[in-house]
């Protein structure tokens, strides 16, 4: 083995304590705490594992974490009335819809319905077209995540070649757009792609985000590339990533787990999008660096 491990845990830890820090500033001054609603619509296991421990770092920050669960035949104009009051509470400063949702919901209706200030996952198109476009806005917390930690290890990006495989609007597109911003040459590659052994073997960062459990073979891998594993797998031998971790060990020059590596950054990032609506909507100028 000669990889690095890429300790996404432990980073999260070190922001979520950050964050803490300035939401201690922020109720000095704002006099309440930053307002985190997440809405859960039905009862998928997998779902309630995550709000939950969304809603226990939300609380361990500092801030105020409201939880609304909703059957999963709830009328989808229910929800839409829920979004709206939640965007209109002055004491919720962002607003999580837990995905997926229920088939006779149209994700898309929600996630538009959303007040684009509040939107701290970054999924509303506005938000979308203000990273495109480089205006400030919300960064989806997974793709924020993986940069952090790619920051970590490298430092500079410029001039790096990078390949993302996955376009998901919520993993992909954003990640592609946050390392063009950082200069870096990026390839998108997805299902569609020709030869992926070849496209993957000249990125000196890959970021695989598909969901199929160790489809990134340790031979593609260019000898000391940076490895970043967005997968979250539930296999019969347990949680594993997108990518061949044991084999890209011996290959790559550093490697995020499966789990410890990006899951937990996705939930840091989300409290650190929180506190930064909280300053925004309140014009509290942020100390301290996240
Ligand atoms: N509107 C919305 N926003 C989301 O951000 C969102 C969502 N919907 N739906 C579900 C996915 C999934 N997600 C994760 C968060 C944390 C971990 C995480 O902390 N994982 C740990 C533990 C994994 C485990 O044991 O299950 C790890 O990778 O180490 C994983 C996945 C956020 N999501």
């Amino acid at each position: 083995m000669t990889a690095a491990l890429i300790d996404g845990k432990a980073f999260a830890a070190g922001l979520r304590e950050r964050v803490a820090q300035r939401v201690a500033r922020f109720v000095e001054q704002a006099g309440r705490a930053p307002g985190l609603a997440v809405v859960l619509v039905g009862d998928d296991p997998a779902s309630a594992v995550y709000v939950r421990s969304k809603g226990k770092a939300t609380t361990a920050a500092g801030m105020a974490g409201i939880e609304h669960r909703l059957p999963a035949d709830v009328p989808q104009q229910a929800l839409l009335d829920l979004v709206d009051a939640l965007n209109a509470d002055p004491a919720i400063d962002g607003i999580l819809v837990q995905l997926p949702l229920p088939s006779h919901i149209d994700e898309q209706a929600v996630t538009t319905r959303i007040d684009p200030d509040k939107d701290v996952d970054g999924f509303h198109p506005v938000n979308a077209g203000r990273l495109a476009t480089g205006l400030e806005g919300f960064v989806p917390c997974t793709p924020l995540g993986c940069l952090m930690l790619l920051k970590d290890q490298l430092g500079d990006l410029s001039g790096l070649d990078a390949v993302v495989i996955g376009r998901s609007n919520i993993v992909g597109k954003p990640m592609a757009q946050l390392l063009i911003a950082e200069s870096c040459t990026v390839t998108v590659a997805h299902s569609r792609t020709r030869d992926l052994p070849s496209v993957v073997k000249r990125a000196d960062i890959v970021v695989a985000a598909v969901g199929r459990p160790q489809m990134v073979k340790a031979e593609w891998l260019k000898p000391g590339a940076t490895v970043i594993d967005v997968g979250i797998n539930r296999t019969p031998e347990g949680l594993v990533g997108d990518v061949d971790f044991a084999g890209a060990l011996d290959v790559a020059g550093a490697v995020t787990p499966v789990p410890g590596g990006v899951g937990p950054m996705t939930i840091a990032v989300l409290l650190r999008n929180t506190l930064i609506s909280a300053e925004r909507r309140e014009n509290v100028v942020g100390e301290g660096a996240l």
